[in-house]
């Protein structure tokens, strides 16, 4: 547990304490106001005291000294002077005894003062009287033999006795009023400052409770921000699983590459929307990539024809991107960048360890975000890969099915099925095609001489000679028995007609060893139909070129012949 929280757990009796203290320092200062004007009235009232005291002492020795000029003088202003000081003594020695009513020691002096004051008031009464009734000579000389002197030292001493006993009450009661003050001023300040302290110490722990709080409330709204961004994210990646699975479920029932690749142009544009780009095909030749669909709209062009080795996908065999700020290797099939914040992504497609083609798009950062982009390529490729090489097997297996075993060359079906598309694309491009029927020259015979294997033989190399003498794109084929059709797109008559002769040539030099002996030579006709001149259709060029072969045959054999 951190000092902090330790401080914090401490707060509410810190509170409490502070309240506590404040109001005892409060209840201490009235306390304390009241004693002191207490004890300030108690001073006052013993100068009071001291006060009477003197008033005593004055009021005995005015009327002693009234007695005593009355007696000298016997003048009636003296003796009015002497009867109007007489109460007094009596009014302040009982004013006097009232006043320490509350002290029994100094209420003790104060009537022992009162009795030795009256005492002496007596004795100047009795010498008055005497005056009044016996002359003043008479009171003269009772005053020589008087107790006055005596008196008034008694009345000196009571009156000395009792000043030193209401002086020493004083003193004390001054002295706890100078040591109450400074104690009650010292209770206070500390009382006063330690409430303060405790008080600022509960003002930080809240102040650090509010940065908490706040801290927390920031966390808070992050984690809320971050969720929005994770929900956007997970839609996104959900929506993206839908489509991406939709792409999967047709894929599979594509027939063709075309059809794959117009699926896949539709999906990435749906996938990525703010993209563009290009999925690049592999050629036959292998040196080669031939774009064969595009989709969006890209912010860098990328070349239609390009070669391996100038994308670093390609090269690498995995993903290669740029990133917004024109970070990263720049592959040369791509034009300039068009913008700071453009990214490129390119995604090489493999199956089975074979580069089938390149899937590659690029955009600009503030309208889609690349890793997204990666996100939904990446499994396309996959997906488009894995078709790719199923339909590539499946085209390898149906051309496999399309051959003759014996020669190698394409069977009677297989032309039936691309004649007809070599003669659509040809009729597009305003192309020619030629056709050329081929046929073994007294076969029978040369079975019946050399066997039925030797027969088969001899075919198996017109195969082989065949295959050497035409192109990639022609259609060599064995129509049936010891007959062969040749389709040659884009060929015209003259070519046609001067391969004829190269082929009827080459055949006619075969020599086919079979059980140790030297077959042949053996000749082949040949006839020859184009189109558009000799027919339209599929049927129309091969009879055409059927009854050409017929022509040659009948002029002789051992020719070629072009349809008239
Ligand atoms: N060895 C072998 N012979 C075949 C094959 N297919 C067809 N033949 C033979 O080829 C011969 C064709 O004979 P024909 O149609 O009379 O024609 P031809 O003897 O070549 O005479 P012309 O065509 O008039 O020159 C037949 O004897 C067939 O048996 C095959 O696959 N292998």
């Amino acid at each position: 547990m951190t000092l902090t929280e330790r401080l914090v757990k401490f707060r509410t009796s810190a509170f409490l304490l502070a309240v506590v203290l404040l109001a005892g320092v409060g209840f201490s200062a009235i306390w304390g106001i009241v004693e002191f004007s207490k004890a300030a009235k108690w001073i006052e009232h013993s100068y009071e005291v001291l006060a009477k005291n003197e008033e005593v002492k004055a009021s005995l020795r005015a009327t002693e000294s009234a007695a005593r000029a009355y007696r000298l003088t016997a003048a009636q202003p003296q003796y009015a002077e002497y009867l109007r000081t007489v109460p007094l003594v009596t009014i302040n020695t009982g004013e006097l005894v009232r006043m320490v009513a509350d002290s029994p020691e100094r209420t003790a002096l104060a009537v022992e003062l009162r009795r030795v004051a009256l005492e002496r008031l007596d004795e100047l009464q009795y010498l008055v009287v005497i005056q009044n009734t016996e002359g003043a000579e008479r009171a003269r000389a009772l005053t020589a033999s008087s107790n006055g002197l005596r008196l008034m030292d008694s009345f000196l001493d009571a009156h000395n006795a009792f000043e030193s006993a209401e002086r020493a009450v004083l003193a004390e009661r001054e002295a706890g009023t100078r040591r109450t003050v400074p104690m009650l001023i010292g209770f206070v300040a500390s009382g006063t400052l330690l409430a303060v302290a405790l008080l600022g110490l509960m003002l930080a722990g809240l102040a650090r409770e509010n940065r908490r709080v706040r801290e927390l409330e920031r966390q808070a709204r992050e984690a809320m921000r971050q969720l929005e961004v994770a929900a956007v994210h997970r839609d996104r990646l959900s929506e993206q699983r839908r489509a991406l699975g939709a792409y999967a479920g047709l894929l599979q029932s594509c027939q063709n590459l075309d059809e794959v690749m117009t699926l896949t142009a539709s999906a990435t544009a749906e996938l990525l929307p703010a993209a563009g780009g290009r999925c690049y095909m592999v050629h036959p030749s292998q040196n080669l990539l031939e774009s064969a669909s595009s989709f969006g709209t890209p912010s860098s062009a990328s070349e239609e024809l390009m070669q391996p080795d100038q994308c670093w996908a390609l090269r690498r065999g995995q993903v290669h991107r740029t990133e917004p700020g024109n970070t990263g290797m720049r592959c040369g099939h791509l034009g300039p960048a068009t913008h700071a914040d453009e990214w490129t992504v390119c995604v090489p497609m493999t199956a089975h360890g074979v580069t089938l083609g390149l899937l590659h798009a690029s955009g600009r950062a503030d309208s889609i975000d690349p890793h997204a982009v990666r996100e939904a390529l990446e499994p396309i490729a996959e997906q488009l890969s894995q078709t790719i090489a199923n339909l590539q097997l499946r085209e390898s297996l149906r051309v496999q099915s399309l051959r003759d075993p014996l020669t190698g060359l394409y069977n009677r079906r297989y032309l039936e099925e691309n004649l007809y598309r070599e003669l659509q694309r040809c009729e597009r491009r305003e192309l020619p095609v030629a056709v050329m029927m081929l046929d073994v020259d007294h076969f029978k015979r040369f079975n019946d001489e050399n066997g039925h294997a030797a027969g088969d033989a001899f075919l198996a190399r017109v195969g082989e000679v065949l295959l050497d003498l035409t192109r990639g794109e022609d259609i060599a084929c064995r129509y049936g028995g010891e007959e062969f059709t040749l389709v040659l797109p884009e060929a015209t008559h003259e070519v046609a007609l001067r391969r004829g002769e190269q082929i009827r040539e080459a055949i006619a030099g075969i020599s086919v060893v079979h059980l140790r002996r030297v077959l042949g030579p053996v000749t082949v006709s040949i006839g020859v139909a184009c189109f558009p001149q000799h027919g339209g259709s599929p049927e129309r060029l091969l009879a055409a070129a059927d009854s050409a072969l017929y022509r040659a045959k009948a002029e002789g054999r051992d020719r070629v012949v072009l349809t008239v």
